[in-house]
């Protein structure tokens, strides 16, 4: 109970509603199964019984936390064939059950996928409810369900929208639309970890513009952050998928590459700083970068890491500029 606990705290708030759904599912349902055995109310009984043997799968994949979308995907459809089952087998007073319902699956599923379930929840429901109960009934609950949807659709994809904007500008420089510092500690800790478990080799490149002081002096400081612009572009280009770039302060930054040994690190830092030489734009003044690269060794820290590769930049800067150095 205690490491269930534990676990519940460390997820995400989408998985904590689906075990919190399944646990309620299985704590409420199984006194009321065996009710509905005392009362021989067998199909309600089979309901819910079905009901708590998915729960109880459910439950278990979440915790080993696997197939989390397909499990919550399956918990969101068995919630509303559930309800749909129990509005028609229960009483009008199990109706009511059909709002929380609605916010549970929204709590739990893409807003999109959400709204699609309880628009066919709701068209399942209506024949259901036309052969047990008044049209004034129906078209009340119509009306007050399809509100709820509406309404908690909006909001929820308002709330979907600003959590991902906010985590855009968390991790992302304004400026440069490159990752930041933050988002650059984070990845490096997973090639760390991936190291760690599979041996694969990541290359840092950390490169910063030349004379940097003297072009801001010379054009001001708007030319100076076209140049960063425009650089840091150009560079973004010639990546291929898995490598990222990102700004470690001021007019330095990094790029990962995932897979790549210190002389593939070489080879890109070469060809980057000839592609952006060659197509950086003629409205600018001219520019160059010096690099540092180092491949990630055994055991170190991502603080051992960049100093590494600041190193091997100071001695690209120390050597007259616009070079590469390889990092020992
Ligand atoms: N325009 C602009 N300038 C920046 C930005 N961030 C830092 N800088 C400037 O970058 C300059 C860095 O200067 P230095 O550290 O002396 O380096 P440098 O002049 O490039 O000299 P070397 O690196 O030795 O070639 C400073 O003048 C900072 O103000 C930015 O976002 N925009």
């Amino acid at each position: 109970m205690i490491l269930l606990f534990r676990e519940f705290s460390s997820r995400s708030v989408s998985d904590r509603v689906a075990m919190s759904i399944v646990l309620l599912i299985i704590v409420a349902l199984s006194p009321m199964t065996v009710f509905r055995y005392l009362q021989g109310n067998y199909p309600m009984m089979i309901i819910d019984f079905g009901l708590i043997v998915v729960a109880c799968l459910s439950l278990v994949f979440l915790y080993l936390n696997q197939y989390g979308n397909y499990i919550k995907g399956i918990i969101g459809v068995a919630l509303a064939c559930g309800m749909v089952l129990a509005s028609y087998y229960g009483s009008d007073a199990t109706l009511y059950w059909l709002f929380p319902g609605t916010l549970g699956i929204f709590s739990m599923l893409q807003p999109r996928r959400a709204l699609v379930l309880l628009i066919c929840m709701s068209s399942a429901l209506l024949p259901v409810l036309s052969n047990k109960t008044s049209l004034d009934t129906i078209f009340v609950l119509t009306a007050t369900l399809g509100a709820s949807i509406f309404f908690v659709y909006y909001f929820v994809r308002e709330l979907q929208l600003r959590f991902e904007q906010l985590n855009t500008e968390a991790i992302e420089d304004y400026l440069t639309q490159t990752g930041n510092r933050r988002a650059f500690h984070r990845d490096a800790e997973q090639c760390i970890s991936a190291k760690l478990k599979n041996q694969s080799a990541t290359a840092l490149i950390v490169f910063d513009m030349d004379y940097f002081k003297r072009l801001n002096d010379s054009y001001g400081h708007g030319v100076g952050d076209q140049v960063l612009k425009e650089s840091t572009r150009l560079m973004s280009k010639r990546l291929r998928r898995t490598d990222k770039i990102y700004r470690l302060g001021g007019e330095e930054f990094g790029i990962l590459m995932k897979n790549c040994s210190l002389d593939d690190g070489l080879v890109l830092a070469r060809d980057l700083r000839e592609f952006v030489a060659e197509n950086r734009s003629d409205k600018l003044p001219p520019y160059t970068m010096s690099f540092g690269v180092a491949e990630l060794s055994e055991g170190e820290s991502v603080t051992d890491w960049v100093e590494r590769a600041d190193k091997a930049l100071y001695a690209s800067k120390d050597a007259g500029r616009d070079k590469i150095t390889a990092a020992k």
